[in-house]
Order: C-alpha cells, then structure tokens, then sequence
C-alpha cells in the first residue's frame, strides 16, 4: 500500500514529522507538499492527494491543515474519496472499521504530535470491517 501525505502550512510541520515516523517503519510514501511552512491554500495540496489515490498511484492519503477541516470538506469533494477528519485514536480506528476512509484528516494545531502519530499509526493498521458497513458505504458510493 503507498500512501500520499500532504499539508498546507498549518500542517507542514506535522506533515515533515509523519513522513519520518512513516518512513523509519518502512512505508511507501509520496509527499504533495507542501514543503516550506510558507502560507500556501489548502485546497491545492488536497486536490492534488485525492489525484494520487484517484489516479492510482497511492491506496490511502493522510491530509493536514491547521484543523483537519479544510482538507476534509475538500477532499471529500470526489465520490472516490471517504475522508475522515478525526480527534483521537477511537476516531481514527473507527473510521477504517465502519467508515472505510481512504483519508485521514488531520488538525496539526488541536492534536499533539505523539496523538498524531499514534492516529496515523492505527487508521494504516486498522481494517475495515465489511458487512453492514459496506451497506452503507454502497448508498453513498458509486
Ligand atoms: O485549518 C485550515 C483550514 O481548515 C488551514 O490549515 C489554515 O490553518 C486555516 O485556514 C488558517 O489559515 P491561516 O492563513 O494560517 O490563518
């Protein structure tokens, strides 16, 4: 599985901080920026990780603002895309469990950086459960 990250300035430093911790567990990354904690907008960087995972060249992307909302409202914009702005490590798991999300939203100025890690690090290692869930995933999907 090869995931794509990518940040505004809110996220940068975020960002810089998961690409390591990925990168030292060995996983097959691409970074979208941006990569200077210059100000920059937001919907440019997600609309150019849902591009990765629509074109297929990445299976998940972990996105990050100042809030995790900005990217989410854009990235959840594309039918392919089930974007998941979560708080906490229950959110995370959960939205792979039930939701199936294929991104993970993240707000680099609400969470610290191990509790950022630690959602990162359950959302790749959860699976998504199936069953009624697929259900429901199938009425929003096409
Ligand atoms: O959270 C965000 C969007 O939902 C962005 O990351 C920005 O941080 C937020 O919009 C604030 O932007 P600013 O230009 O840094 O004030």
């Amino acid at each position: 599985m090869k995931i794509v990250v990518a940040a505004d300035h809110g996220g940068y430093e975020l960002k810089q901080k998961i690409k390591a911790h990925l990168a030292d567990k060995g996983v097959d990354l691409v970074d979208e920026g941006c990569f200077s904690g210059e100000s920059v907008d937001y919907p440019d960087f997600a609309n150019k990780a849902v591009a990765k995972i629509v074109g297929g060249d990445c299976q998940r992307g972990v996105l990050i603002c100042g809030t995790g909302i900005g990217m989410s409202i854009v990235a959840n914009r594309n039918m392919a895309i089930r974007a998941a702005l979560c708080h906490d490590v229950h959110t995370a798991r959960m939205s792979r469990e039930h939701n199936d999300a294929n991104v993970l939203c993240l707000g680099a100025r609400i969470l610290s950086v191990d509790d950022a890690l630690a959602m990162v690090d359950t959302w790749l290692e959860t699976e998504f459960s199936g069953g009624r869930h697929q259900r429901r995933i199938e009425k929003f999907s096409r």
